[in-house]
């Protein structure tokens, strides 16, 4: 479930008459997400907000940013979809309010108008598939590369670490390997991690849910809201390691790895320095998401409407990397 606070008819056609995007019709909540309550709202459409073919756009995702999002940084998030929609890319830009604002309170919780695109999230990618994601997360590479505002990653090696140190004993009770598998693999993040590498904006979550597909073809990209700037390569690594393994994470899928990294070197062919880090950007991406993933086990209440994401689905993949990463990311000398 995503939707977490009501709001109802009177709230929606009070926020909706505050954007120049004609009456609202319908406002329906998304059951897809974690993060933020979403609803997807129809109106009649104006010439204020006109869609690529120059139509009144009639569909619009709201956004109420409920957790995990610093309120200075929406800002940064908004800007950035409205830079790479600009720039061509399959985002969605923002709608602007009639006093130009990007974003609203409502109640004191800051909201958002995104465009709708079309497309679903594809759960188990053909190879033609893997390659137009490739293809799209290097385009928003090179899209970004002149976005000007930054923003610093808030879940580096070190904040992996504390994450894993808040979970404390508890860390043990989700799956008794857990905490070996941290003390055996943290250290190299912190003292490997390639700060040298070329840094630029990235999307730090490109997972198969913040991807719409329609058939081959990349319609969005979504949920920016872990965006920020750092390595790139290291955004190519998380959405290997999103993509290319089946749900558990215990069967790695090498012809989807293969049509991932040929797309994206399509459009923005790695340097030998990226390339020779990649199987550690790929395990250090791996253990990112294995401790978000162990601290919301931990954090999140029994009876919340969420589900709750297993941290060794990630474990195994960093350990698939840290045997094989050599043998999937060629060093360049071969
Ligand atoms: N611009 C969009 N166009 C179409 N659907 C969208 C768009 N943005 C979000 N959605 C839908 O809303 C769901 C949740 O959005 P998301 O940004 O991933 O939320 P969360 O941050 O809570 O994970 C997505 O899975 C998708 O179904
Ligand atoms: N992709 C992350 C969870 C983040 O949730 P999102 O719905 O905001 O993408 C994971 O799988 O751990």
């Amino acid at each position: 479930m995503a939707v977490y606070t009501h709001l109802g008819a009177g709230d929606f056609a009070a926020l909706i008459a505050e954007y120049d995007v004609g009456e609202l019709v319908s406002a329906k909540g998304i059951a897809e997400g974690v993060s933020n309550s979403n609803w997807l709202i129809e109106t009649t459409g104006s010439a204020g907000a006109l869609d690529s073919n120059n139509k009144p756009q009639t569909r619009f995702i709201l956004t109420m940013y409920e957790r995990r999002i610093e309120l200075g940084d929406l800002p940064f998030f908004l800007a950035l979809l409205d830079h790479l929609s600009a720039a061509g890319s399959p985002v969605p830009r923002t709608i602007h309010d009639r006093s130009g604002g990007a974003s609203r309170l409502v109640d004191g919780k800051a909201v958002a108008m995104i465009e709708f695109l079309p497309g679903v999230s594809i759960d188990n990618p053909s190879e033609a598939q893997a390659n137009a994601v490739g293809r799209a997360l290097a385009g928003i590479h090179l899209a970004s590369a002149d976005f000007i505002a930054s923003r610093t990653n808030d879940l580096r090696p070190d904040d992996w670490k504390t994450l894993f140190d808040q979970c404390g004993d508890h860390l043990g009770d989700i799956d008794r390997d857990l905490p070996a598998a941290v003390d055996r693999y943290m250290p190299q993040f912190r003292a490997e991690w390639p700060e040298h590498l070329p840094r630029g904006t990235i999307h730090a979550d490109l997972f198969p849910d913040n991807v719409l597909m329609l058939g081959n073809r990349v319609s969005g990209l979504i949920d920016f809201y872990f965006a920020c700037t750092d390595i790139i390569a290291y955004d190519l690594a998380v959405t290997h390691a999103a993509w290319c393994f089946d749900k558990g994470g215990r069967v790695f899928r090498p012809e989807i790895g293969k049509a991932l990294m040929a797309g994206y070197e399509t459009v923005r062919p790695l340097s030998d320095a990226e390339r020779s880090a990649m199987p550690l950007l790929a395990q250090g991406a791996a253990m990112r998401f294995a401790a978000t993933r162990s601290f919301d086990w931990i954090n999140t209440p029994g009876d919340a409407l969420v589900e709750r994401k297993d941290p060794v689905d990630f474990i195994r993949r960093l350990e698939f990397y840290s045997q094989n990463g050599r043998s999937i990311f060629p060093s360049p000398a071969g």
